[in-house]
């Protein structure tokens, strides 16, 4: 078999989906995306296309080492990426070609199905209540939602009071019959970290995500011998290359590398072998669409060590399309008591509506985060 053709589609809300062709008609799906970079990664793909076209797509270890090694310089958001779109269409090429999902090429399922979690709130995390009340009526237990808004190296106890507050009457409204993680979304800075961690302790959340940046990494070991809440990161990582220090230096509970940043599912799966061998847990991070999410679940049914699956069912990002809008075979994807059951067809598991993806790539939005700023001008971390 070889590869003959890739095409990607910008669709709303902020995805790209690429499709790789074959001389044999098998066609595979990734998502290659950065969120608010998608025409880089679209370049960095079409770059990337010149290893790949005429070549065979199930040697996709040999391929992804091409692409990884082959250019010398290597790594970062955009080009891993780039090879994780690519990466997610060459297994779902081998697992259609063998007539088997993809956790199947892997070695079999470890669990039957797959606890996920859904998002409450939006960037300034307002009426969680109602929201985890909606979604507590679909049988969804686990939520996360953002930790604060704008905060400054230093900020003020009021600024503290409200982001604690939120969690408290979470808290107080459903006791211990939900669970829900804080994400910190690298908004908070090392200082306040310690203050915000210390003042979360007695609300007891399943976990704070991106306590501190990721550039600031250092901080994580000394974060958790602050505080007993596990802590969690890995959306901003891109390779093990980049996890293993977060291994060697400890700190982290819950790896969280996303599986259309990261490399794609053949990286995320040493990523999570790694973790295991930390006695690290497993929760890769998915706030995009349906293929990304696919490659999530395939690497989720095979990993030991995996906990959670993030999805973007009604995230705050979502306008202009929902998690499941390009999908035809939307029933696989049927949350039960919180739960996703494993994809039972060939490949990702995910059929693509092909139609409906080149009708709504013709004019897709460039959406970007928003810049925010502090009171005195200078910029906010998002
Ligand atoms: O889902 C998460 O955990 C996030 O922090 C959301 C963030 O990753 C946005 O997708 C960036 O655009
Ligand atoms: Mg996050």
């Amino acid at each position: 078999m070889k590869i003959t053709k890739l095409t990607l589609y910008r669709v709303p809300p902020r995805w790209m989906f690429l499709k790789i062709e074959t001389d044999e008609g098998i066609t595979g799906w990734g998502e290659p995306v950065i969120e608010g970079r998608a025409r880089t990664v679209e370049a960095a793909v079409n770059e990337l296309s010149g290893y790949l076209v005429g070549q065979d797509p199930t040697r996709i270890n040999d391929l992804w080492q091409v692409m990884y090694r082959g250019g010398f310089y290597r790594g970062g958001a955009i080009l891993m990426s780039a090879i994780a779109g690519i990466d997610q269409a060459l297994w779902d090429i081998k697992g259609k070609a063998l007539g088997v999902p993809v956790y199947e090429l892997l070695g079999g399922r470890v669990r039957d199905r797959m606890k996920m979690y859904s998002w409450v709130g939006g960037d300034r995390p307002a009426d969680v209540i109602e929201g985890i009340n909606t979604l507590r009526e679909i049988g969804i237990q686990t939520f996360k939602l953002n930790g604060t808004e704008e905060l400054g190296i230093i900020d003020t106890a009021s600024a503290v009071d409200a982001a604690v507050d939120r969690i408290a009457r979470i808290r107080e409204a459903f006791g211990n019959t939900i669970e829900f993680g804080i994400d910190f979304h690298g908004r908070v800075a090392a200082p306040m970290a310690k203050v915000l961690l210390r003042e979360l302790e007695a609300h007891r959340p399943l976990f704070v995500e991106e306590p501190v940046l990721a550039e600031q990494a250092e901080y994580y070991p000394r974060l958790a011998e602050y505080t007993s809440i596990p802590l969690a990161a890995g959306e901003r990582m891109y390779s093990r290359f980049e996890f293993k220090h977060v291994f060697q230096r400890g700190g982290i509970s819950i790896v969280q590398p996303d599986l259309s940043h990261a490399g794609g599912i053949t990286e995320c799966v040493k990523i999570a072998a790694m973790a295991e061998a930390y006695d690290v847990a497993f929760a890769p991070h998915c706030p995009l669409g349906p293929v990304a999410l696919a490659a999530c679940l395939q690497v989720d049914f095979v990993s030991h060590n995996a906990v959670l699956q993030e999805q973007s069912m009604g995230i705050h990002y979502n306008k202009g399309a929902e998690l499941l809008d390009y999908v035809i075979n939307r029933e696989d994807f049927q949350i039960t008591d919180g739960y996703f059951p494993p994809l039972p067809k060939p490949g990702l598991g995910v059929i693509v509506d092909e139609e409906r993806v080149i009708a709504a790539s013709q004019n897709p939005p460039d959406w970007r985060n928003p810049v925010w700023r502090h009171p005195d001008g200078s910029v906010a971390e998002w």
